[in-house]
């Protein structure tokens, strides 16, 4: 078994929602405690209805946003790292050498051909671009995007742009790839399509994925199913198991 790359201790995250009608501040709870340890490799969907507080867990454990209470630790190559009491400029470092992250959509930039789109990862670290759009153009054909290099997203189907932010999330060798609702705008071929593209480039070359997802035929292809309820983990399987408890 891999050693664990990512693990959260009793993790809280409540937002403010308004006032009560006594003036009272309202609070809407996402996560009520979530303990979790993710594996090297391992693929992991998390899934639970509507407001269970999937996309706050997968923020946290992303450092994009910092709990209330409890702590998400990234166990990386350089040491063990408190990512909830690092300063945001320090989680934003993190974000961009450690994390990939392949949304549903709004993260790829349509004045920007598929080929700039992913060398931009890379330069955002530092890298020249000749050197950027060498591994760009690398990961597109990859992802079986090559002769679109010079294409402006507009120009691309659904799927193809989103092997395109597979490819952005993965050229800066990023260990760990989330993904929220990474199909939830293609059809069921395409939907396949791209799971299998984000698979094979993730867990098949030894990096974890960490998806959100509502669609169950996405989960069924995850090592690991992981379900909120109400921001508490209700039940972690493996995805066989797990759909024929609900049955
Ligand atoms: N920025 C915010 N401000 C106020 N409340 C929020 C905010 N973000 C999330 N919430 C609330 O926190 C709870 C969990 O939300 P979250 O988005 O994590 O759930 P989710 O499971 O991802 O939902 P969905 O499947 O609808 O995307 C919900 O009650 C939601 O209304």
């Amino acid at each position: 078994m891999n050693p664990t790359i990512l693990s959260t201790r009793n993790l809280q995250k409540s937002y403010r929602t308004g006032h009560t009608p006594d003036g009272q501040p309202n609070r809407a709870v996402a996560l009520a405690g979530v303990d979790l340890d993710l594996r090297g490799g391992e693929s992991v969907a998390i899934m639970g209805a509507s407001g269970s507080g999937k996309t706050t867990l997968l923020h946290c454990l992303a450092g994009i946003i910092t709990p209330d209470a409890g702590e998400v630790t990234f166990h990386g190559p350089a040491g063990h790292q408190t990512i909830s009491a690092l300063r945001e400029s320090e989680r934003s470092k993190l974000r961009r050498e450690s994390f990939g992250f392949v949304f549903q959509q709004g993260l790829l930039l349509p004045e920007l051909t598929a080929l700039e789109n992913v060398a931009l990862a890379l330069m955002l670290n530092g890298s020249k671009r000749e050197l950027a759009e060498g591994y760009a153009a690398r990961w597109l054909g990859a992802l079986g995007l090559s002769g679109m290099e010079q294409r402006r997203i507009g120009e691309l189907s659904g799927g193809q742009a989103q092997r395109v932010a597979i490819a952005r999330a993965q050229v800066t060798g990023a260990s760990v790839i989330f993904a929220d609702e990474p199909t939830g705008a293609l059809d069921s071929r395409t939907s396949a399509e791209v799971m299998s593209a984000l698979l094979d480039s993730t867990v098949g070359m030894g990096k974890t994925l960490i998806v959100v997802t509502h669609d169950p035929s996405v989960a069924q292809r995850c090592g690991r199913l992981v379900e909120l309820h109400d921001g508490r983990i209700v039940r972690d399987s493996a995805p066989i198991q797990a759909q024929a408890a609900v049955r």
